[in-house]
């Protein structure tokens, strides 16, 4: 029935209001204003429609997201949005697209490592849209391993230019977003040579295409790398390979922040850590871990409200069946998904506000939180990357079958998300750096150097003294159980935050608790998949354990006659969801069925081929047959 909303049921069940969650869920009334105000916008313009993108062949794919780029940016030059606007104006549009690159490396770098003259030359050009920039740091044969990378730049004081080279096939660079098919320019990370010494990897600002008819210029080898995982998702973004052959470049292209090359050939270093070449990937895990929330948060929506929508078995004297949100093992799955999804929320909006203390530190060049700020942001997007894919794969097969289906949401979901487990820093390859500086803290627990910030309850934990030798035996013989301690680490981090977004005043009726209830939730449910550790190391008894499963049990009781209201208060438009399973009215069969009728290859009753494969077939039966 149109119309009719069939989880009206379910909204009439909560115990809290919804609309101060909504504020608690955005950041501020502020936010949320900005946040409804543009979701509302995309969801109405016909000019962000997404409904069709797993049909189209990549080569439609690419240029309808060409298209929506430029319509995007059209709007927000003819709205005159602001940069927090148009930040919610990309996020909604839901499509990953070179501008992504552009806004979210490219100019970061330039503001980061670049000089202030270099960025007053830049960064008006990159404002405008007058140039597009990548970030080409991966190759072919090196991405985590950055100081493996193979490209050269050659300080030739003749010319007072550097050339850039790529001296192997593996040197090829690999990967960058935008790079395949869009961006004029691309910060290039390439190996400094300076009078035939080698003095580390420095970013270089390198134009690869006329800025008149976007061939690429001498020396410059461009192209994309290829299909992606899943059908439309990351497909929209032209991931490029990139070879230079002697390519000069003007020493002032050189960003100059941490390092300068003179024209006379001197190499000189600021007195900033040399660790700020790789300030850029701290910028975005720390975006990476606020986005974390919103994907889990959205596949979360889409399964609670279907689970509240699926009746499955129970039916009493020929009433309905039970509603699979109802099922204990359908909610010991969903709602710690629900909990992880605010959890995530919170230590995203933590991390925001330790990135901007610890670029106001080195502004000041206080460099003493650089540290823990490297591993709390290599460390949270270790785990809410990981957690969030595995989370998004949850929810697919907690809708069941429907859930496979493309119009679910889920597929594409998971497609577009799961490489987050991989880029800006593989996530194993993360958790080490943190295992490395838990190590090097338990290396100076008894020094003069007391921990603090995250790592203060190190000195409270007698027992990490005795485990310092244990490490000495070798942190790569011991690197799977210290893998293990950084998501632990991690985890404290994540728990405790929520815990102290608890202890600040929390407007609403009943919108505390609910927060208090997931926040246990979160906590005790970790606990509970981990007893064995904690039980093991003699941090909780059996009686611990069995207290908590019946404590969660309890808990999820609690949460269920709010689940769909949770939900709600994300305040996702069903444009943004692109889910039928998700829709906020729950109508879900009628929309199925319209949808399956809608597909290309129901647009004749006998499919092409028939005549070529089936009907022969079918011809060559009916003759054995009659043998
Ligand atoms: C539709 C159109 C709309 C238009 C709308 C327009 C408006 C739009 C507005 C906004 C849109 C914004 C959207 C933003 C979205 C962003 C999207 C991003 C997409 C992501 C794409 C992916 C990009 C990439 O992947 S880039 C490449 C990333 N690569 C990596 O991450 C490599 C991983 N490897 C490393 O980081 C390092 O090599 C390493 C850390 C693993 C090891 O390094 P190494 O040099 O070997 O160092 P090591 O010897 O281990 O350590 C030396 C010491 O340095 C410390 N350290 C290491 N790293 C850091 C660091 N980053 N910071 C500080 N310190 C660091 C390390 O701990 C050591 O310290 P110690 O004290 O010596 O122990
Ligand atoms: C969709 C997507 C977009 C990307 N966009 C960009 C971009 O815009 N710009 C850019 O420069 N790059 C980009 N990248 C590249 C990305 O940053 C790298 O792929 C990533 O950093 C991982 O590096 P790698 O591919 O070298 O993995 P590898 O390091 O080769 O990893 C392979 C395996 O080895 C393991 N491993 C590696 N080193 C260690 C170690 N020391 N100890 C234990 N195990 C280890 C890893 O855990 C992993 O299991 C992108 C990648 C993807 C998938």
């Amino acid at each position: 029935m149109e119309g009719v909303d069939h989880l009206a049921h379910e909204r009439n069940k909560s115990e809290f209001d919804v609309d101060a969650m909504k504020i608690v869920w955005a950041g501020s009334p502020h936010a949320f204003d900005v946040s409804d105000r543009i979701s509302k916008l995309v969801a109405s313009d016909p000019g962000f429609r997404k409904d069709n993108r797993s049909t189209l062949s990549r080569k439609e794919l690419f240029k309808n997201t060409l298209r929506k780029a430029a319509y995007a940016w059209k709007t927000i030059v003819d709205l005159r949005l602001s940069e927090e606007e148009a930040a919610k104006l990309r996020f909604y549009v839901d499509e990953p697209a070179f501008t992504d690159l552009h806004w979210g490396m490219f100019i970061p770098a330039i503001k980061g490592q670049g000089t202030e003259e270099q960025q007053q030359k830049w960064l008006p050009l990159a404002y405008k849209m007058q140039i597009i920039g990548c970030y080409a740091q991966t190759e072919l044969g090196h991405g985590s391993n950055v100081q493996g990378l193979e490209t050269t730049a050659t300080f030739d004081p003749q010319t007072d230019e550097f050339i850039i080279h790529s001296p192997t096939l593996t040197s090829s660079k690999w990967w960058p977003g935008g790079l395949g098919k869009v961006a004029t320019h691309a910060i290039a990370y390439a190996r400094l040579i300076v009078g035939g010494r080698e003095h580390g990897v420095n970013g270089f600002i390198v134009q690869l295409r006329s800025l008149e008819d976007h061939s690429p210029l001498l020396g410059i080898t461009v192209g994309d790398i290829g299909m992606k995982f899943g059908n439309g998702a990351y497909n929209t973004m032209d991931n490029g390979v990139l070879r230079f052959d002697h390519v000069r470049i003007p020493r002032n292209q050189m960003l100059m922040r941490v390092s300068q090359v003179t024209c006379e050939g001197k190499y000189k270093q600021s007195d900033v850590p040399r660790q700020l070449v790789y300030g850029t990937m701290v910028y975005v895990r720390q975006t990476i871990v606020a986005d974390a929330s919103c994907a889990l948060s959205r596949a979360v929506c889409i399964a609670t409200r279907y689970s509240a929508v699926r009746r499955q078995f129970g039916s009493q004297n020929g009433g309905p069946e039970t509603q699979v949100i109802d099922y204990k093992t359908q909610q010991s799955r969903l709602f710690p998904l629900l909990a992880s999804a605010y959890a995530f929320r919170f230590i995203g909006e933590w991390l925001k506000w330790l990135y901007a203390d610890v670029t106001q530190r080195l502004q000041a060049n206080d460099f003493s939180t650089l540290p823990e700020a490297h591993a709390c942001t290599a460390g949270l997007k270790s785990l809410t990357t990981t957690a969030t894919a595995d989370g998004i794969e949850e929810c697919r097969k907690l809708c069941g079958g429907h859930g496979y289906l493309c119009s679910s949401g889920l597929p594409e979901l998971f497609a577009v998300y799961v490489p987050a487990c991989t880029y800006e820093g593989d996530n194993t390859v993360l958790l080490l750096q943190v295992a490395r500086f838990l190590m090097k803290t338990v290396s100076q627990l008894g020094s003069s150097k007391k921990p603090v910030g995250t790592i203060a309850y190190m000195t409270r934990v007698e027992h990490l003294m005795q485990c310092r030798c244990g490490v000495q035996r070798g942190f790569a013989e011991l690197s799977v159980d210290l893998v293990e301690a950084a998501v632990a680490h991690c985890q404290l981090i994540v728990v405790s935050k929520f815990i102290e977004k608890l202890q600040q005043e929390i407007p609403g009726k009943g919108v505390k608790q609910q927060l208090e209830v997931l926040c246990n939730i979160y906590a005790l449910f970790l606990l509970h998949k981990h007893q064995g550790d904690f039980l093991s190391t003699g941090c909780i008894t059996p009686k611990h354990a069995a207290l908590a499963n019946d404590e969660l049990r309890s808990l999820y009781s609690q949460v269920r006659p709010n689940a769909i209201a949770l939900v709600d208060a994300f305040n996702y438009t069903d444009h943004y969801l692109g889910s039928i399973l998700g829709c906020y009215d729950g109508n879900v069969y009628p929309k199925l069925y319209e949808a399956a009728w809608k597909d290309p290859l129901n647009e004749s009753v006998v499919p092409d081929g028939y005549h070529q494969y089936i009907r022969p077939l079918l011809k060559q039966e009916i003759r054995t047959a009659r043998l």
